[in-house]
């Protein structure tokens, strides 16, 4: 079945042979059906500047002139002019050996990489294709950081095969700890991403899925990788497939590469572009998350702040759209009135909603009671002003005697009787996080000593996390502030380096602190939180940062949760939480990872501050290799206002 709504996907193409004409090129190009061509900058004569032995004097004043800058020949460039610049991908020559032991090949590649960059970057190309390091590659790496560090809007597609097809098998992991090494070399720049290469056999799923965390600007699919099938086109194999759909996913261009072992030549080399784009577009509807959290993804979003803010009209329109949250809590007071009292009794049930927005849980509530067939009394408690306004409506056009409002903050707030159940939905993706626990402290003073919280209980879970893009986004500020942020984030270039634990839980009402004689906490203590969690880390992997999720019991077994493994299906009211790490970690295979969390407080302010430490136990020794240091020491650069 087509899908209409997939963007379409960019389908290009790379030939094996070098020397070919732009305008011919591209034409063919066109006609069959491709979006771009990456073609090589320059022609193979060109490479006569590597050699290191040049006869004749003649020659020698030639070179030395052209590594004092002169200008190319015409002769020597394939790509000569900028009539199809928006058509081309530029390539680097694969000759050039900037990590030769010869002093003059591999002054001439570095002086030959120059000046093709150079001549693409003036053309505007935007994007140059450049080869896959070998062994040995510190002055690639350090010749491209140059470049990097000059370019102004050329991104480099750098081509690594996902296998080593000389070694296949054993080197599952050796090309992407070679990439990791490169990037690392090159500061993370954000310009620099991969062109990966697909190969005849693919890695097992945890080599593979190592790979959706890095910056995959491209996919090239080599022709030798395709089948055929019954009526003689190409086509890829299930398992090709499945990871080209969730490559899709990540929207980077597809190089068809034709390595000239076609066995498709009769039903014509559009056939492969042709089957890329059937894929993109049999790619299955997106879920309702990802329709809702489309252009949010590795988007870095600040933490809502709803007790020291006031939320925006549209922000409250977000959260009411979400077709699952409000029937979880209407499931919930649905349940909490039927235990509370008997059908047979008269008796009214007193509900408080706290924190009510514009109403959606005080609506919920009025439900659960017409279908519980319950009598109740409702309070409906905000502090925005703002959202106030739309509770008067709802108060005089919909809901009438029953429901009485109340503007205020529900921590000061006389109320005039005591609740049976007290509703609140003051949770944020790291549970605690938009201060639940101090404004339900505050609260629970009006909630009859057996009456009911929805929620009852949250708890926090935390797992390490790689991605090379969000740390890219953070580290795009330039200062330790953001570093010390805590983001709200869709994941998606992302991976988990192990599974989510738990750090630690609040539960309501909470009988645990010591009140004045207002009935509030003499102070704040009660809901500092200190935890220490052990990861094991099998395969390796760059940590760079950690993501937060919740998981809340609304009422008994009415549960409400972003955790990947029990998340409530289609709910989108949360993204996880990323607390990034200043200094990327790389975490060895077979590693102990100490993941560190405080919920610290003062009278006027909560933060968290975190840090990692990652060791190695070899025989009977453990040996520390990677910490960091413990970050937003204090809340110097971020906090949560009381
Ligand atoms: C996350 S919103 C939820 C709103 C609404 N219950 C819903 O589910 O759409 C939390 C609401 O609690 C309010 N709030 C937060 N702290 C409060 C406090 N201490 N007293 C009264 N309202 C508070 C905020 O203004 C905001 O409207």
């Amino acid at each position: 079945m087509s899908n209409n709504n997939v963007p379409r996907v960019a389908v290009g193409v790379l030939y094996s042979q070098e020397d070919r004409d732009t305008a011919l090129s591209v034409t063919s190009a066109k006609e069959t059906g491709h979006d771009f061509i990456i073609l090589p900058i320059t022609h193979s004569d060109y490479k006569r500047f590597l050699f290191d032995k040049v006869e004749d004097n003649k020659e020698k004043r030639l070179m030395e002139e052209w590594r004092n800058g002169k200008p190319f020949l015409k002769n020597d460039l394939i790509i000569q002019n900028n009539e199809h610049v928006d058509y081309l991908v530029g390539k680097i020559s694969d000759w050039i050996d900037l990590d030769s032991s010869n002093h003059q090949v591999r002054t001439n590649s570095e002086i030959a990489l120059n000046q093709q960059f150079s001549w693409a970057a003036h053309l505007g190309l935007t994007a140059i294709f450049v080869p896959t390091p070998t062994n040995s590659f510190l002055n690639y790496a350090r010749s491209l950081n140059k470049i990097l560090g000059n370019s102004t809007y050329t991104h480099i597609w750098m081509r690594i095969p996902i296998i080593n097809e000389d070694t296949p098998y054993s080197n599952d992991i050796e090309m992407w700890e070679k990439w990791n090494k490169f990037r690392t070399f090159c500061e993370n720049h954000h310009k620099l991403s991969i062109a990966l290469e697909l190969s005849v056999n693919l890695p097992d799923d945890v080599y593979l899925e190592r790979w959706f965390a890095e910056p995959i600007k491209a996919v090239i699919l080599p022709t030798k990788i395709f089948l055929t099938n019954v009526k003689g086109y190409p086509v890829l194999s299930k398992k090709h497939q499945g990871f080209v759909k969730k490559l899709m996913k990540y929207k980077p261009s597809f190089v068809v590469f034709d390595d000239m072992t076609s066995k498709h030549q009769d039903v014509g080399f559009a056939a492969y572009q042709e089957y890329v784009r059937h894929i993109n577009r049999t790619m299955p509807e997106p879920n309702q998350i990802e329709q809702f959290g489309n252009g949010y993804q590795d988007f870095l979003q600040s933490p809502l702040q709803p007790l020291m803010d006031n939320l925006e009209s549209s922000t409250y329109e977000i959260f009411e759209k979400d077709p699952v949250k409000y029937a979880l809590y209407e499931k919930a007071v649905y349940y909490a009135l039927l235990d509370r009292v008997a059908l047979e009794s008269n008796e009214i049930t007193v509900i408080m909603v706290v924190g009510a927005g514009r109403g959606p849980l005080v609506t919920r509530s009025i439900k659960a009671a017409e279908k519980a067939n319950r009598k109740v009394r409702i309070y409906a408690v905000e502090k925005n002003p703002n959202a106030f306004v739309i509770l008067q409506n709802m108060k005089s056009e919909v809901w009438g005697d029953k429901v009485t409002i109340v503007f205020g903050d529900m921590r000061k707030w006389k109320a005039p009787e005591k609740a049976d159940i007290l509703v609140s939905e003051l949770l944020g993706s790291f549970g605690d996080n938009e201060l639940s626990p101090e404004c339900l402290d505050g609260a629970q003073k009006y909630l009859k000593p057996d009456g009911i919280s929805i929620p009852s209980s949250y708890r926090t879970f935390i797992s390490p996390l790689s991605s090379s893009k969000l740390y890219n986004e953070v580290s795009a500020y330039k200062d330790l502030v953001h570093f010390e942020t805590p983001y709200v984030v869709m994941f998606q270039s992302v991976t988990e380096l192990a599974k989510p634990q738990e750090i630690w839980q609040f539960e309501h009402p909470n009988g645990s602190f010591v009140i004045d004689e207002e009935e509030n906490p003499v102070n704040n203590y009660h809901n500092t939180r200190y935890s220490k969690v052990t990861f094991n880390i099998t395969n390796s992997g760059i940590l760079h940062g950690i993501a937060g999720y919740f998981e809340s019991v609304l009422y008994k077994d009415v549960t409400m949760s972003i955790l990947p493994a029990t998340h409530s299906e289609g709910m989108f009211s949360w993204f996880p939480i990323f607390f990034p790490l200043k200094v990327p970690i790389y975490i060895t295979s077979n590693s102990t990872l100490n993941i560190y969390f405080w919920r610290l407080t003062s009278s006027k302010k909560v933060w968290y501050e975190w840090c990692v430490d990652a060791s190695l136990t070899v025989g009977s020794e453990t040996k520390s290799y990677g910490s960091s240091n413990i970050q937003n020491v204090g809340g110097r650069s971020s906090w949560i206002g009381l």
